[in-house]
């Protein structure tokens, strides 16, 4: 198998998912000092859609253009986000994940201007956020807090909070880091006050299949304990099938003697009622552990509460 001359590297052309593709050419340049890379950035509906992302396609607003590019033989390589790959649903036809890289932070930061925690935040403080999973989740631990929507990417929303279009927001610390603005965090929620969204960190290369040759070059950038974890947590969300408006949270871990757990909740969006699993996988394949805390939160009522949820 002869490896390529080049690759072309499509991704969203935010300044997160730049960074997220200079990660992706470091890594490989180390790898395979003899492969030039090529990236081709693009625009997607949820880059210029800022309503509500149930009113445009929803899930896979932000990956639709970049596969749509890749599949159309235009670039060999696609660089998403994890959390922002739909999970209900199989990957587009004729693509495939050839790697996940090692995971960062899973946590979400808070930034507030004058350096208050989320416990000291003042009643009706405005947090900007339209995630329904954090703000089904503050609505259950600071119901006296106040989410205002907005999206855009992290440059743009600390630009409107600035603006005062709201006093906080809610940003994952991954992103903060790609994009080198990790000063402007006041306080990193632990997995317990905010758990994280499926696919939290992990970045996921994605081929075309039969691809073998793009395929097999980038695959020894992937990480297994990532592959791992992240296989438990899109297995959950494949059987818990939620919508984009469903509240869903979750993250696998590995312990210090390699040891695989999996935690979930389902919320309703007023979190009034959070639904929780755990497991650990023992002998589980990473597949029946994620099948199984589904299974769990099913048997707790997560499906008439996903179905009850308005998309
Ligand atoms: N919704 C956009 C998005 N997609 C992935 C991340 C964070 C980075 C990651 O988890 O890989 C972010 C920003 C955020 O939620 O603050």
């Amino acid at each position: 198998m002869s490896a390529p001359e080049l690759i072309r590297i499509v991704s969203r052309d935010s300044p997160m998912a730049l960074a997220q593709v200079e990660r992706v050419r470091a890594e490989l340049g180390a790898l395979h000092p003899g492969i030039a890379t090529e990236v081709i950035p693009v625009k997607t509906t949820g880059d210029r859609w800022m309503g509500a992302l149930s009113q445009v396609e929803g899930k896979g607003a932000f990956t639709k253009e970049v596969d749509a590019a890749l599949l159309a033989g235009e670039a060999d390589l696609a660089v998403h986000c994890v959390k922002d790959i739909p999970g209900d649903r199989p990957l587009p036809a004729g693509t495939t994940f050839a790697a996940f890289l090692e995971r960062d932070d899973v946590r979400d930061a808070l930034i507030h201007p004058d350096g208050l925690t989320l416990d000291e935040l003042p009643e009706g403080t405005r947090i900007g956020t339209s995630s329904v999973r954090r703000i089904a989740q503050l609505a259950a631990s600071h119901p006296h807090l106040q989410c205002v929507p907005m999206r855009g990417n992290a440059n743009r929303r600390m630009e409107k909070l600035a603006a005062g279009d709201a006093d906080a927001l809610l940003l994952a610390v991954s992103g903060l880091e790609r994009i080198g603005r990790t000063d402007v965090i006041t306080q990193i929620l632990s997995v317990d006050e905010m758990c994280p969204p499926i696919g939290a960190g992990v970045l996921a290369l994605q081929c075309r299949e039969g691809d073998t040759e793009t395929i097999d070059a980038v695959s020894g950038l992937g990480h297994p304990r990532t592959f791992q974890e992240t296989t438990a947590e899109r297995m959950l969300l494949h059987v818990l099938q939620g919508h984009c408006n469903s509240p869903i949270a979750g993250y696998a871990k590995t312990d210090r003697r390699g040891e695989l757990s999996l935690r979930a909740c389902v919320f309703t969006p007023d979190g009034k009622t959070v639904l929780n699993a755990h497991e650990w996988a023992g002998p589980l394949t990473p597949e029946t552990l994620g099948t199984s805390v589904a299974v769990a939160l099913l048997r707790q009522g997560a499906r008439e509460l996903i179905d009850g949820i308005a998309h």
